[in-house]
């Protein structure tokens, strides 16, 4: 039964096309390739701007590290490629960085919607590819050259960086230590696979609506992995869920290491679902889980034990283990967000820019009404003639007395005007009843009828084409930028 069950899951990664193509796969490589050779000329300029004598232009290296998602292997076709550029001592970030190899970028044919984000806590350049969208940190070292396969774990490389370049370490040496700590590369990797997109249909994934994001799931996967090295790809499923729907939050969940971090590594637990980052200085994860994603997310994990508990299920599905959250079925009440713009460009701009933001808004829905549930989903009202974007997050349904939205609205719009340096659009919110819902809303989750919908889902946790997602702003950047930055200490993101 375990076998036949890890198969037919094997088979359904597949149907859902999780697993890039080899044309796909070619086609990442070799823009990995080109990125490498772009910072090797850009690297060779730098000295030589810096009139360094020849020999020492022609030892001095610069190289491009893969993290994030495609650095596991466990990336979609829509996936971004995180790339982190290790650079040596004389080439500055301001500088040589955020000014020389932008302008290298920007004049190559292959680079699009090239944007510098100086102000996150991961500095980085996003930009596309080939099409393939880039999000390009950078970590200065303190040595002359930098080896292609630079070991970011050896504390040689890591004498006297600046808390910047650790912090773009930081995804880096966290993937690497994940990859060495997990006793199953194979099974580590459809079983996160899995997991991530049973987060997406659940409604439970990404970091800027105070969920989960790829590197915290990464690191609940491995640390199951870890706890059943022989288990199945089934097994190590059934794992997960019921090690996660009974978790005692806030006890951290902490990788089996061999290095284990001294008492000076002491950390704050004053995250609801602390996760450790399995390299020093050993900090948590930074997440920004409040009170009601905390509960949904455990709810979660709790479903999916009840759906694979049983392994004499007659009539198991994998397809029931992944369905989507059924919003309209779930709450009876309703937030509609509604975002607009005069054009498209502004309006992903400005659209980028609120969500960086929402999780003010979720907190302060959270404090009037006990609860709100961030769905992530977009979706248009294309019966309006203005670029529009508009979300429903599901409302407690024992505060329905609750139907003066105005002074949140009033709120977050002071919140969202702060600091914007672009036009800023419209934003307005109200409240709904399920059957006020647009049709869309119904149909997205399979329970609304066949009618012609008049509404575009635009889901970007599943797709990263959304009209607008050429122009996500740099503030959009997975990342929750400096000026809000939570109290509770954080790595890499
Ligand atoms: N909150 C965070 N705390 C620590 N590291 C983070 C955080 N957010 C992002 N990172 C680092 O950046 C990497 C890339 O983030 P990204 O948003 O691209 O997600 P991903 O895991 O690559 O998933 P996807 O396939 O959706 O791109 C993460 O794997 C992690 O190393
Ligand atoms: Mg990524
Ligand atoms: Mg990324």
């Amino acid at each position: 039964m375990d076998e036949e069950r890890s198969i037919s899951l094997v088979q359904f990664i597949v149907n859902e096309g999780l697993v890039p193509s080899p044309d796909e796969e070619e086609k990442r490589k070799n823009v990995i390739l080109k990125l490498k050779e772009i910072v090797l000329t850009w690297i060779k300029k730098v000295a030589w701007q810096r009139r360094f004598p020849k020999e020492q232009i022609a030892a001095t290296c610069a190289t491009i590290l893969t993290y994030g998602s495609y650095g596991l292997g466990v990336h979609g076709s829509e996936s971004d490629i995180d790339a982190l550029c290790v650079g040596p001592l004389f080439a500055t970030m301001a500088e040589d960085f955020f000014i020389v190899l932008h302008n290298m970028l920007k004049s190559r044919p292959e680079v699009s919607e090239i944007h510098c984000v100086k102000d996150a806590k991961v500095p980085l350049i996003r930009f596309e590819f080939d099409g393939i969208s880039i999000d390009l940190p950078y970590a200065q070292l303190k040595v002359s050259s930098v080896p292609e396969n630079v070991d970011v774990l050896n504390p040689y490389f890591l004498r006297d960086v600046n808390e910047t370049s650790w912090k773009s370490l930081s995804g880096v040496r966290a993937n690497k230590r994940i990859l060495q700590l997990v006793p199953n590369l194979e099974n580590f990797q459809s079983m996160l696979r899995c997991v991530k997109l049973w987060a997406k249909r659940r409604g439970v994934y990404g970091n800027l609506l105070g969920f989960l994001g790829g590197v915290h799931l990464a690191i609940l996967a491995a640390s199951v992995c870890q706890k059943y090295p022989n288990a199945s790809l089934n097994s190590l499923i059934m794992n997960f869920f019921q090690t996660f729907a009974f978790w005692p939050w806030p006890t951290p969940v902490i990788l089996q290491d061999r290095i284990l971090p001294t008492a000076g590594d002491a950390i704050e637990t004053r995250s609801l679902m602390p996760i450790q980052l399995p390299c020093s200085p050993y900090e948590y994860c930074h997440s920004n889980v409040t009170r009601s994603t905390f509960r949904r997310i455990r709810a979660e994990f709790l479903r999916g034990h009840y759906r694979t508990r049983d392994l004499l299920k007659p009539d198991f599905d994998w397809g029931s283990v992944f369905e989507h959250f059924p919003y309209p079925k779930e709450y009876t009440r309703f937030v509609k967000i509604y975002l607009s713009a005069s054009d498209q460009d502004d309006l992903g701009d400005w659209v980028g820019w609120v969500k960086s933001r929402f999780l003010s808004l979720l907190v302060k829905l959270e404090e009037v009404q006990g609860l709100c549930d961030p769905n992530p989903i977009e979706h248009v009202d294309i019966d309006v003639t203005e670029p529009n974007v508009v979300f429903y997050w599901g409302l407690n349904p024992s505060k329905s007395s609750f139907t003066d939205i105005r002074h949140v609205e009033e709120d977050f719009m002071k919140n969202l005007k702060n600091g914007y340096q672009g036009s800023a659009g419209g934003m307005g919110l109200s409240i709904l009843q399920a059957s006020q819902l647009p049709k869309s809303a119904l149909l997205d989750t399979g329970i609304g009828k066949g009618t012609k919908a008049c509404w575009k889902i635009l889901d970007y946790n599943l797709r990263r084409t959304p009209t607008y997602s050429q122009h996500l702003p740099h503030y959009f950047v997975g990342y929750v930028a400096t000026d809000r930055e939570p109290e509770y200490p954080s790595a890499g993101g």
